[in-house]
């Protein structure tokens, strides 16, 4: 994916790191080289001067923190400059006990219509009850493909292939999957018009109808700069909310979908990988960045960076000790000790786990913490930061994604709950001194 770009990064790197030593003229050429990667890519002149700019002036004016070199730390601005350019990771925000609309905007061959039932199969899979309007009254095989590729993942698809009304067909869609008890609705519409004006004229009608929560841009990452003009048209029609880049698979340059969500101030929530159903990714500025630059390459100087740091951890540890630990932190409990894989040492030390395992359980414990993180994956990102939120409905809907029974939710809540309080009570000195040793915090 992103080859050019990935190597003409990479270059700019390996000259770095083979240098004897840094000086300003070879922080310069880095930047240059930098610059002409990104322009290469078709990324917004503006935004590769500002980006450029940045990487010079701290790489030329910070120190390293002690124990990083400076080629290390070069390495890291242009890491961190890079996956800020691409904006914050960022997700879904459905309102539960209603019928979240979202309606997909792009323009003809973007892929909207693959993306569609892309998203559709994926949002099943957390657990969400999903519907789909085939509004794409232009192209005759749209609702077709709709219905072929939704079917697989059993989401129903409302469409009326004789009438041209792309408005009507929306309004009657809502109006059928009205008393279904549905999480999310997505709306296809069309992308193809003799006249730009009338397409955006007719985004506009289908808005007003709709009302959608939430509007999704689907750009074709290929495309390049006109990425930036497309995406301000629709963005001035319909404020867009989320965009998902196609088909970065193929020969895409990638600077396009930098410059859409410049354009719209939108993030880029999701990418599209390649034609079959589950080629869709979410979107991490990090690990989009990590791949472009060649994590094997630079994940030593990370880790060496944020041990350094360590901050995340910090503040994650005060948290977990003060007894205000989220979802979130207890998963990256089971995360760590998986990692470690000590679970036995580790549950020894651990309130609220401590009496719950003998020797001979151990196994069990393991499969019930594979099965937890399931179960943690299908929550929403609200309901990770504040398991409070949790009600019958949200409980259903984490069962339903994540394959396991009600009742395993509710055992995991409970767990959570218990260790939690737990934890408050020994005000978290125990677990301190457990995370310290195993080299955290
Ligand atoms: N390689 C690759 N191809 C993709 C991807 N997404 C979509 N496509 C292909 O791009 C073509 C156009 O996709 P559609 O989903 O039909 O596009 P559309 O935006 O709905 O087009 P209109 O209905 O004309 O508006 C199809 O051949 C898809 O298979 C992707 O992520 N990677």
């Amino acid at each position: 994916m992103l080859d050019g770009l990935k190597n003409n990064l990479r270059d700019a790197i390996k000259k770095i790191v083979k240098s004897s030593g840094i000086d300003e003229e070879l922080i310069k050429e880095l930047s240059k080289n930098v610059q002409r990667a990104l322009l290469q890519s078709d990324v917004n002149v503006r935004l590769v001067l500002e980006i450029t700019k940045q990487i010079e002036i701290r790489s030329l004016n910070e120190t390293p923190p002690p124990g990083l070199s400076r080629k290390d730390h070069i390495v890291k601005i242009l890491y961190d400059e890079l996956a800020k350019l691409l904006g914050k990771e960022s997700d879904f925000d459905f309102k539960s006990g209603k019928q979240n609309k979202l309606i997909m905007l792009g323009i003809q061959g973007s892929g909207k219509t693959t993306v569609t039932a892309k998203l559709a199969k994926f949002l099943t899979k957390q657990g969400y009850s999903v519907g789909v309007i085939g509004a794409d009254t232009y192209r005759p095989g749209a609702l077709v493909q709709l219905r072929t590729m939704c079917e697989k993942s059993n989401v129903e698809v409302y469409g009326e292939p004789n009438n041209k009304n792309s408005p009507d067909i929306v309004k009657n869609g809502l109006k059928y999957f009205e008393s279904l008890p549905l999480d999310v609705i997505l709306i296809d519409t069309a992308g193809r018009h003799k006249e730009e004006k009338d397409l955006l004229s007719e985004m506009e009608q289908i808005n007003k109808v709709a009302e959608p929560d939430l509007a999704i841009l689907v750009i074709d990452g290929t495309i390049g700069q006109q990425c930036f003009n497309q995406a301000e048209a629709f963005h001035k029609t319909i404020p867009v909310g989320g965009i998902i880049i196609t088909k970065l698979d193929s020969s895409a340059k990638g600077g396009g979908a930098i410059a859409a969500s410049a354009a719209t101030g939108a993030q880029i929530m999701y990418i599209g990988t390649g034609e079959r159903i589950d080629d869709l990714e979410k979107f991490s500025p990090t690990r989009f960045v990590g791949r472009l630059l060649g994590m094997g390459d630079i994940q030593a100087v990370l880790d060496l960076a944020k041990r350094l740091e360590n901050e995340g951890d910090d503040v994650r540890l005060k948290r977990i000790s003060s007894g205000k630990m989220n979802m979130d932190d207890f998963f990256y409990q089971l995360e760590e000790v998986t990692k470690v894989g000590s679970l036995k040492g580790f549950l020894d030390n651990m309130p609220g786990l401590s009496g719950m395992v003998k020797d001979d359980q151990l196994d069990q414990m393991e499969g019930r913490v594979s099965k937890w993180r399931f179960i943690i994956q299908s929550m929403t990102k609200e309901e990770k930061a504040d398991p409070d939120l949790m009600n019958s409905s949200r409980i259903k809907r984490i069962s339903r994604g994540s394959g396991w029974p009600e009742h395993e939710v509710k055992e995991l809540l409970k767990n959570y709950k218990n260790s939690k309080s737990m934890m408050k009570a020994s005000k978290g000195r125990q677990m301190q001194g457990t995370l310290r040793r195993m080299g955290f915090g």
